[in-house]
């Protein structure tokens, strides 16, 4: 797939945008803080309904404007489709398809299928365990877009659930009696909802698996494809029988009743898992995170980027390639790697603020992007 046509209507920096854009290498190319990433920002925008960049929509829409505008002709299979979102901050957004409103706007996810690699990557390493579950559960509604009503749906019992045990921890007599019968109904849901979570999680980390060690192979020198490994550790011992899941989360709900209560927060479910990441080196196999140099962590985010690129394309479709401001943080021999590996891409789009810094394969159309403006380069 690619997009063909962008527009933008107070989105960030832009009051008003307008870019024809083709399949292949794109460069948009511009001093810092120009406006480059705010352009690949909006298409990512589309494909998930979040940003790269931001866990609300606030800050997209541009400084004094109360609503922002991205629509994108979209080219899938020879047909072109007109994808619409409005984000009206404080109040619902909307979104359309050729023109026609969608019930809810999250149906719109998953018809454009971005993925994008960015400094920020790192962070799928050496940070916290949430922002690798994040990278799964964007992986999986890109995939499933059903799934996103899953995980919302898993994000409100959690909250009302961690907030009647805050009420029951300290509640005494009947109080305590009525709050903890309530906590069973949420428990129930919690397992119900948790379960469908959890095993969709645990298959898509079954079919990553091959294609991140083929990818830390092709990005790392002198690796092998056993090397790079993702393991998911789930909050509580997994059932011998996956159809056991769900009465497996209920059973360990119950057994830690005891510190829930005390702790006033949730302690079993698919919010407290973790995916790990290790390497191996000979006979020893390490945790990425705290051992691996930053040459193997940049390589190793990098790896888990390429992985969910390869994982989408043999879902059936390209999706298309961002690669925002990465060159800058490469050797040369790796911006070549990178380079040649996303150059059958059907569309990649690359951000830099030197042109020198985009590897002659990828340079393709280019765009000068300055003072609010997108100009294609004679
Ligand atoms: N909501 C907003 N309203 C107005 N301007 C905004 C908004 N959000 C961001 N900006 C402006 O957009 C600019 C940042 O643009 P962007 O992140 O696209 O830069 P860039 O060209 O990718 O730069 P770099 O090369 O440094 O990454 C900043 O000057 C910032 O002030």
């Amino acid at each position: 797939m690619h997009v063909a046509h962008l527009t933008l209507h107070n989105f960030r920096s832009y009051a008003d945008l307008d870019v024809e854009l083709e399949p292949g290498a794109t460069a948009f190319i511009g001093r810092n803080g120009q406006g480059k990433t705010n352009l690949v920002e909006a298409i990512d925008y589309l494909s998930r309904l979040s940003s790269h960049r931001v866990a609300s929509d606030a800050p997209l829409v541009k400084a004094g404007a109360d609503q922002a505008l991205i629509r994108a002709a979209v080219v899938r299979a020879g047909r072109t489709a007109i994808l619409e979102v409005e984000l009206n901050p404080g109040r619902a957004n909307r979104a359309r398809i050729n023109k026609s409103p969608l019930p809810r706007p999250r149906e719109l996810i998953g018809v454009v299928r971005t993925v994008v690699f960015a400094p920020d990557d790192l962070t799928l390493v050496k940070g916290d365990p949430s922002d690798r579950r994040k990278f799964l559960d964007d992986l999986l509604i890109l995939r499933a877009p059903r799934l996103a009503g899953v995980r919302s749906d898993y994000d409100r019992i959690l909250k009302q659930r961690n907030s009647l045990l805050k009420t029951a921890g300290i509640a005494r007599g009947d109080s305590r009696e009525t709050a903890l019968s309530t906590l069973a109904v949420w428990d129930l849901q919690l397992a119900s909802i948790g379960a469908e979570l959890l095993a969709a999680r645990l298959r898509l980390v079954d079919d990553l698996r091959p294609y991140l060690g083929k990818a830390y192979e092709a990005v790392a020198r002198g690796a092998n494809r056993d090397d790079a490994e993702i393991e998911y550790k789930p909050s509580f011992e997994l059932p011998a029988d996956p159809s056991g899941l769900e009465e497996a989360l209920l059973a360990e709900l119950e057994r830690r009743r005891k510190d829930e209560l005390d702790r006033g927060i949730s302690l079993v479910g698919p919010h407290r898992d973790e995916l790990v990441l290790t390497l191996g080196n000979g006979d020893l196999r390490l945790p990425v995170k705290g051992y691996a140099s930053h040459g193997e962590s940049w390589s190793f985010a990098l790896a888990m980027r390429l992985a969910s690129y390869d994982l989408l394309r043999a879902d059936g479709d390209d999706p298309i390639l961002v690669l925002d401001d990465v060159f800058a943080e490469l050797d040369s021999e790796r911006r070549a790697q990178l380079a040649d590996l996303v150059a059958g891409a059907e569309q990649v789009l690359v951000t830099a603020a030197v042109a020198a810094d985009v590897p002659a394969s990828l340079q393709g159309i280019r765009f000068v992007v300055a003072d609010g403006e997108v100009r294609r380069d004679a």
